[in-house]
């Protein structure tokens, strides 16, 4: 299975978070299952990006959460729409992004997101997001993602 983020094309594929041609970037990929309407994606943090010694910064887990919405939401309306992501790539930018840290992060162990999408209506999806370390849910993150059909920041 490929991750949505593979779809989008070149011009999109800059995003600090998620895009395959930046080279400095987490090159976060997620993962639609069509069954459990359910995103997922994985990531492992680096010593630097600490927050408190021992703990990942809450930074990061934002970044994580805003990149794996994005691409829940292009796959959340795919699904909706019966589109295939590989012939109609579409583009969701984040209007909202609202983060609660449950409780500490601890830096070491992979981490786990899992989303679902709460509503798509037209071209807005909000999303879910879920991050967990082992079995501790230690983030819940919401956002609200909004199509482009046009160009971006014009
Ligand atoms: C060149 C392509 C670049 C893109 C790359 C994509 C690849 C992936 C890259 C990954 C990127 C990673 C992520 C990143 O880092 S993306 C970078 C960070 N995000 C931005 O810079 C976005 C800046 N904002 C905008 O461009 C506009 O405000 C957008 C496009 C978001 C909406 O302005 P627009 O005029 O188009 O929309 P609308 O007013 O018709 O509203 C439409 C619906 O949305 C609802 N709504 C709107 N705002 C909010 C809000 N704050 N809270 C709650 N809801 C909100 C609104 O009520 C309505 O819903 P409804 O009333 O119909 O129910």
């Amino acid at each position: 299975m490929k991750a949505i983020q593979l779809h989008y094309p070149p011009e999109w594929a800059h995003c600090y978070g998620c895009g395959y041609l930046n080279p400095m970037g987490l090159h976060l990929q997620t993962y639609w299952n069509r069954e459990r309407k359910e995103s997922r994606t994985a990531f492992t943090p680096s010593p630097h990006h600490t927050a408190i010694p021992g703990f990942v910064y809450g930074g990061l887990l934002a970044s994580l959460v805003d990149c794996h919405a994005t691409a829940t939401a292009a796959a959340a309306k795919a699904d909706a729409e019966g589109l295939d992501l590989e012939k109609t790539p579409l583009r969701f930018v984040t209007a909202s992004l609202k983060v609660d840290y449950l409780k500490p992060t601890p830096l070491g162990p992979e981490l786990v997101l899992v989303g679902r999408a709460r509503e798509v209506k037209g071209r807005k999806v909000v999303v879910e997001a879920e991050v967990y370390a082992g079995e501790a849910l230690t983030v819940r993150g919401e956002a609200v993602l909004v199509q482009i059909t046009e160009g971006f920041g014009g």
